[in-house]
This record gives C-alpha cells, sequence and structure tokens, in this order.
C-alpha cells in the first residue's frame, strides 16, 4: 500500500500567518518515516509549491477573502488528491488552512464518486458567502462541496459533489448561526461534543458510521481538522474552541475508521506551528503526526 503524502503549505483560506508551515513541521518531525516503519510505501515528492500562485492581484468578492488564490491553489489540490488516489495511492493530505479540503475532497470524489466524508472539527465550515461572518474561506468549503449558496464564477471548477446524506460531523462546538440554519435545512447528520459526551466516542463513531456508510461499503474520506481537539491537546492552531475532544478520543477516531479498511484519504489541517511557545508548538506537530499514523493502521497493541 502507497501512502502519497501531499504537503500544502497554504494559508490562504484564513488570515492567520504560520499555518502553511504546518506541513513543513509534520515532515521535518519525521511522519515519513514513521508510516515507512508501519509498513507503508510512502510517496513524497516535495511540498507543494504555490508562490506563482500568489501572483496574481486578489479583491476580495463580496466579503470572500483572497478567492482567487484559494479558488487556484484548491483546484490544484484536487488534481493532485485525485491523481494519487487514481493511481491507487492514499493521498495524506498536510495543512495548511481547512479551505484545502475543497479541493482535496473534490479530489476524492473524482476518483472516488460513492465515497463519503466523515469530518472532525470543532467548526462546520459550511458558510457561504451570504452567511460568513468572517470571509475567511477555511470556514466555507462544505458549502461548496455540496452546492450550496449562490454560484460564484470564481469557483465554478467545484463540482457539487457531494451528497449531504454522504457527510457526517463529530467534535462541533463553535457554530455560526447562519451554519445552524444550513445544518438543518440540509439535514446534515453533525454529533456534537454535547453527543460525545453523552453516548462516548465509540457510540459516536458507530452511528456517524451507520448514518454514512450503513453497509460498510462507501469509500471514507477523513477531513481532520486539530482543533477538534481539546486546546490543552493541540494548542498551536488558528481557532482554538474550548472543550474540545481528548487526546485519546481523537485518537480513537482515526483507529476506528482505520479498522473499517474504508479510508482512501486523510487530511490533518490547521496546525498552525506559530502560534505558541516551542514546548506546545511541538505537541500540536506530534499529536497531528500520531493522528496520521492511527489512521494509517498504527494500534496499540
Ligand atoms: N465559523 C468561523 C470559523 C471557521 C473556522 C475554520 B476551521 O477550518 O478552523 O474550522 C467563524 C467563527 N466565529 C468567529 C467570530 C466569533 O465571535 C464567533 C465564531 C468562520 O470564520 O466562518
Ligand atoms: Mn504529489
Ligand atoms: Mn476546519
Ligand atoms: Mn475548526
Amino acid at each position: 500500500m502507497t501512502a502519497a503524502i501531499v504537503g500544502c503549505p497554504f494559508s490562504g483560506g484564513q488570515p492567520r500567518v504560520g499555518v502553511d508551515q504546518g506541513p513543513v513541521h509534520m515532515v521535518e518531525a519525521g511522519i515519513v518515516d514513521q508510516l515507512t516503519a508501519l509498513g507503508w510505501k510512502v510517496k513524497f515528492d516535495g511540498h507543494h509549491q504555490f508562490e506563482e500562485v500568489n501572483a496574481i492581484t486578489d479583491p476580495p468578492i463580496g466579503k470572500l477573502k483572497n478567492p482567487r488564490l484559494v479558488s487556484a491553489v484548491t483546484k490544484a489540490v484536487a488534481n493532485v488528491v485525485g491523481g494519487h488516489a487514481k493511481m491507487g495511492e492514499l493521498p495524506v493530505t498536510l495543512g495548511g488552512d481547512h479551505s484545502l479540503a475543497m479541493g482535496t475532497i473534490s479530489g476524492t470524489l473524482d476518483a472516488h464518486p460513492d465515497a463519503c466524508v466523515i469530518w472532525i472539527d470543532a467548526h462546520a465550515d459550511i458558510n457561504t458567502a451570504e452567511t460568513t461572518d468572517s470571509g475567511n474561506i477555511h470556514g466555507m468549503p462544505v458549502s461548496f462541496l455540496l452546492g450550496l449558496g449562490s454560484p460564484i464564477p470564481e469557483f465554478s471548477w467545484v463540482k457539487p459533489a457531494l451528497k449531504a446524506e454522504r457527510l457526517v460531523y463529530i467534535g462541533l462546538r463553535d457554530i455560526d448561526a447562519g451554519e445552524k440554519r444550513i445544518l438543518k435545512e440540509n439535514n446534515i447528520k453533525a454529533f456534537s461534543m454535547h453527543e460525545v459526551d453523552r453516548y462516548g466516542i465509540g457510540k459516536v463513531v458507530e452511528m456517524a458510521l451507520d448514518h454514512v456508510n450503513p453497509k460498510r461499503a462507501s469509500p471514507i474520506h477523513l477531513s481532520f481538522d486539530v482543533d477538534a481537539l481539546d486546546p490543552s491537546v493541540a494548542p498551536s492552531t488558528g481557532t482554538p474552541v474550548r472543550g474540545g475532544l481528548t487526546f485519546r478520543e481523537g485518537h480513537y477516531i482515526c483507529e476506528a475508521i482505520w479498522e473499517t479498511g474504508l479510508l482512501v484519504a486523510l487530511d490533518l489541517m490547521e496546525v498552525n506551528p506559530s502560534l505558541a511557545d516551542a514546548a506546545s508548538v511541538k505537541q500540536t506537530v506530534t499529536v497531528g503526526c500520531s493522528l496520521v499514523r492511527s489512521a494509517l493502521g498504527e494500534t496499540l497493541l
């Protein structure tokens, strides 16, 4: 089995400096060797460079910031991820901000049209151009993938290839008013931290899989935003929210999804190695690498 590390040093979907260095720190922490030690054949052809894309002038479109940059980069990522998937490889995309998931999931759905998406996050990332308050596109990728909101010409390449019933969230606890409306209107299944507390992570993952993958027959794209974890576990991230997943809950999700044998793509997003002291940065990078290993088969026994 081949894992393709897709390093995406990209921060255009949000305003905080540093999240583009997330992939660099994870590779420097040894994720390639760690996956090789697990038995994976690992492809890493260097981090994807987006400088040439940075050059374009890119005034906001409505509230959306860096729209042309985000569109161009995520389109490139879609081609890269889709290409690896079509070669039967497992793309492991290291972010970089979560707007990248517009590209990774587009790529996965191109190769695996019947894939389902399990989105681990404190946030729903489902704002449309009409509902966003920040204009930061890392809060919007899911709306593009579902084809919600008014079409934006600069994003016309994004096909609404994701069906609402093929999407499930775990870890939600900071949802904007507009997003709450969108989740309800589209009957999107979401297990917030309340459900995690109430049922326990084991039952929540089982219910999430029962919802999007009842026969355990569809490929799974796991999109993991490290801010789903409690800030005490992953402090160095752009939009931390208290009351998150424990270290073990985060790892259980990855272990349980690996156990299905259905994982076809993984995103590990929003590690920003410039937002905390050295020890906290190291902790966050280390947790990110550990989650990737667990999603790719590392077990405790
Ligand atoms: N929903 C937020 C946060 C998105 C986070 C994206 B990520 O990939 O990290 O999941 C806005 C959050 N909002 C900002 C102002 C606060 O007062 C309330 C929360 C947005 O900017 O759309
Ligand atoms: Mn590549
Ligand atoms: Mn996110
Ligand atoms: Mn988030």
